[in-house]
């Protein structure tokens, strides 16, 4: 008898091991691999995922039957159940939890939980007598909760809850023909207008033979419903689709560029790959303003042509509207955008056009990696340096290896494209594993543009200023006089504006974290961004008392009044999280910008890519190094991709461009090969950096860190599980602590690591898979154990 091999979602039971189930007769038919199901586990029933239907179970002991199907067709096919079967085995991540990163929010597995106190001792724990874990966010409360479960004090219950939100327009199906509509219409009394009104409708829709959504008639539901009660017509509830991009509808499609003469060898080369099926990657070099996107337009053109679909990803896809403009605008509604940005809704639809084959085109961010595309000819993955790709919470995957995994099994080459590569993809592309293609030269045949470094040191002396000197003051003044426009980068890399006694040297510190809270001026508060934690500004040093208490830092607030105050006749418009805040905030800012309604884009990093406005002839680095102190080793990489990345937004058009950079470290290499424009020779200076201190790309990386209340709890464990690791370590290995984390307290819980750098480790994935394991008992202590492969940042 056949089984069904389920993933159960069971948050205090977290297993990479599928359980058996029986299939009752009644489901034989329907169930199959992909489909959420609802089924028994201990004394309750919970969400799980079929991933296998076997011909025999493994399990000896009594079966128990799946109690209902979610789906009617599976949510994952093949492809993408294997696909997460893989991201759970490489990122050492829950299988459950990989199937529900690959899933639109309103079809995620769910059980939701909620627990109730079962004696008195457990009920302190509880502030309701009823609360839903699923809703939980406090992590140290949900802990706390998962061990008054742990210990029996608390009982959980669980039911099912569905999101899944079709939603739907009511339809009209005339039922007469226009001549038995006249009739009717003749019957009524005199003053039935409305009646008369609608009959009329009806009518012409009968005549054209259009089932239109009543909404279309500008009438009323009520008459509808009458007529429908009377068989003049029958209402039908259709499926609609949510359009996260209402405006480009109906829009004239754009038409391919002729190629230049460096575009085009770069189009036939990536195009011949997609017709062989040849999995290649490739790295696209292409420097600012060089083309990079028409390129990809064109190759994704061809595969679309040849019958087979397209995936897209773009870093953070909510600051870059310019690019989903501009693929929408070349291939219309064939593409499906899925990005944070859009609602729960937008996000199902978008991915339901996509999983029924209406969608060919998927653009969008990290997660838009898993979109359900069959038949991938081609992968692109555009400013493949950026760290948004990669996620920080488990399952901890990087979008790129997602992307290089999908297109083996698709046999489908991948674009990896940048200005500025990352150093690993660079090195790949030195040792032939990629292959290395360029768009040396910037399409309007200008050069780049002429960057000047600005030693702050001596010119605050000058000026006085702390934040502009008087090169760029009269540069900015130049571009508002000639009317053409500017950008202005306030770089937050490392920096952040706190509030600090003078007296005392104070700074106003988080209750819950390990960490200074940073200065919102635009609410008059202070914040935690890591807990969100919130008070108003103190007028007295809460420490000792004066009223010497001062802000500190640049805000973008800030640098805007001075601004103001220094270039009375310059239009300001400025973009950070303050402005941006409400969705489709950026676009809106952008299009501002667009259309001339400023003279200066003030803003942080998210100014800094993508941007194409022809206008723009000034770039300016308010501070270009506050990222240079950071105890990181990518920290020089990091600046010169910034500095480099912005200043490709001056000159882009036929007015030739220049960039300011003001910097108190003017002779870093970071910022010197930024101002050459010279990506090679930043490559080959930081290999030999990263060569001495073996680091990336010459070393893989992992990390693990440990968290737990108790900060003696958390050594403990630090400790056990640094003597587990190294046991399965060679001695070439490099394992750096356990140390405590940067933030050594984040929302109540201490943290630890270990950071391991190596070559080569046979043994170290089953030691890591077995430390994982383990985890899933220590998850029941409170204790929260992380894997990071690779991770962003060792601190
Ligand atoms: N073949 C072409 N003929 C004419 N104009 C082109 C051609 N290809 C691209 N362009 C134009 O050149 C400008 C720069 O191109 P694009 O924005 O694609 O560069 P990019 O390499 O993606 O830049 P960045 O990395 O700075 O974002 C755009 O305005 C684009 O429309
Ligand atoms: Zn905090």
């Amino acid at each position: 008898m056949p089984v069904a091999k389920v993933i159960v979602d069971v948050p205090t039971m977290q297993t990479n091991r599928p359980y058996d189930y029986e299939i009752p007769t009644a489901l034989a038919e329907s169930v199959q691999p992909g489909m959420r199901v609802w089924v028994p586990f201990g004394h309750r029933d919970v969400a799980g995922m079929v991933v296998a239907i076997d011909a025999a179970p493994t399990f000896t002991g009594e079966l128990k039957s799946i109690s209902s199907v979610l789906d009617p067709a599976p949510v994952l096919n093949a492809e993408l159940l294997a696909l997460a079967h893989w991201l759970a085995d490489t990122t050492y991540a829950f299988w459950i939890s990989c199937i529900q990163t690959m899933l639109p929010t309103m079809l995620k597995v769910d059980t939701d939980k909620t627990v109730t106190a079962a004696t008195p001792a457990g009920e302190a724990m509880l502030t309701a007598p009823e609360v839903s874990l699923t809703a939980m966010t406090d992590q140290t409360e949900l802990a706390k909760l998962l061990r008054g479960v742990a210990s029996g004090d608390l009982v959980v219950h669980y039911r099912r809850h569905d999101r899944a939100k079709v939603k739907t327009e009511t339809h009209a199906v005339p039922l007469l023909t226009p001549a038995e509509y006249s009739k009717a219409a003749a019957a009524l009394r005199a003053n039935a207008t409305q009646q008369r009104a609608l009959l009329q409708t009806l009518s012409d829709w009968a005549a054209a033979g259009q089932q239109p959504a009543i909404a279309e008639s500008q009438l009323p539901r009520a008459p509808f419903t009458a007529a429908a009660k009377r068989g003049w017509v029958r209402l039908e509830e259709r499926e609609v689709y949510r359009d996260p991009y209402p405006e480009l509808r109906g829009a004239k499609l754009t038409t391919p560029l002729p190629l230049t003469a460096d575009q085009q060898p770069v189009v036939a080369t990536v195009t011949a790959a997609v017709a062989a099926r040849r999995a290649e990657t490739f790295l696209l070099e292409g420097v600012t303003g060089s083309g990079k996107t028409e390129v990809y337009l064109q190759i994704i053109a061809q595969a679309i042509a040849a019958g087979r679909t397209a995936l897209m990803l773009v870093p953070e896809i909510a600051l870059t509207p310019q690019m989903v403009h501009r693929v929408t605008g070349r291939f219309g509604r064939q593409v499906a955008v899925l990005h944070s940005g859009l609602s729960d809704g937008e996000k199902f639809d978008e991915w339901r056009r996509i999983q029924r084959g209406e969608a060919k085109i998927v653009v969008g961010a990290r997660s838009a990696a898993f979109a359900p595309l069959t038949n991938i000819g081609v992968f692109i993955i555009d400013e493949e340096h950026e760290t948004s790709y990669k996620q920080d919470d488990a399952p901890r995957y990087h979008a790129r290896d997602v992307v290089l995994h999908r297109a083996a099994t698709f046999g489908a080459p991948v674009v990896l494209g940048s200005a500025t590569p990352s150093l690993e993809s660079r090195a790949r592309a030195e040792k032939g594993v990629y292959t290395l293609l360029r768009l040396p030269e910037r399409i309007n045949q200008q050069p780049m543009p002429p960057v000047t470094i600005i030693d702050m040191r001596d010119a605050m002396k000058k000026s006085g200023q702390e934040d502009f000197s008087q090169e760029l003051l009269t540069a900015l003044q130049d571009r508002v006089a000639r009317h053409e426009q500017s950008v202005l980068l306030l770089n937050r890399r490392g920096f952040s504006s706190f509030v600090m006694c003078r007296e005392c040297g104070y700074v106003v510190q988080c209750p819950n974290c390990d960490i200074s809270l940073t200065l919102h001026m635009d609410t008059h508060t202070l914040r935690c961004h890591y807990c969100g934690h919130e008070e108003p500004i103190p007028h007295r040093c809460p420490s000792c008392g004066s009223t010497k208490i001062r802000y500190y830092g640049t805000g973008t607030q800030k640098v805007e009044a001075k601004l103001n105050e220094l270039l009375p006749e310059a239009r300001v418009l400025r973009m950070d999280v303050d402005t941006t805040r409400k969705k489709g905030g950026h676009a809106k800012l952008l299009a501002k910008f667009g259309r001339h309604e400023a003279d200066i884009l003030l803003g942080t990093q998210m100014i800094a890519k993508g941007l194409d406005f022809p206008d723009v002839t000034l770039v300016g680095v308010i501070n270009a190094d506050t990222g240079l102190g950071l105890p990181d080793f990518r920290a020089s990489e990091r600046t010169f991709q910034l500095l480099t990345q912005v200043s490709g937004r001056a000159g882009r058009a036929d007015k030739p461009g220049s960039v300011i950079i003001q910097t108190f470290n003017p002779d870093h290499y970071a910022i010197t090969y930024a101002k050459h424009h010279d990506y090679e020779g930043f490559f080959r200076r930081e290999m030999a950096i990263r060569h001495l201190g073996h680091y990336p790309p010459y070393y893989f990386t992992i990390k693990l860190t440990v968290s737990h209340q108790s900060a003696e709890q958390a050594a403990k464990a630090i400790y056990s599980l640094a003597k587990t690791l190294k046991a399965g370590l060679t001695p070439a290995a490099i394992v750096l602590g356990p140390t405590p984390g940067a933030i050594a307290r984040l929302k109540n819980r201490y943290y630890y690591q270990i950071v391991v750098k190596y070559t080569r480790e046979p043994k170290l994935a089953a030691t890591l898979t077995q430390i994982l394991d383990s985890t899933q008992q220590s998850g029941r202590q409170g204790f929260q154990v992380a894997i990071d492969r690779e991770p962003q940042s060792f601190v």
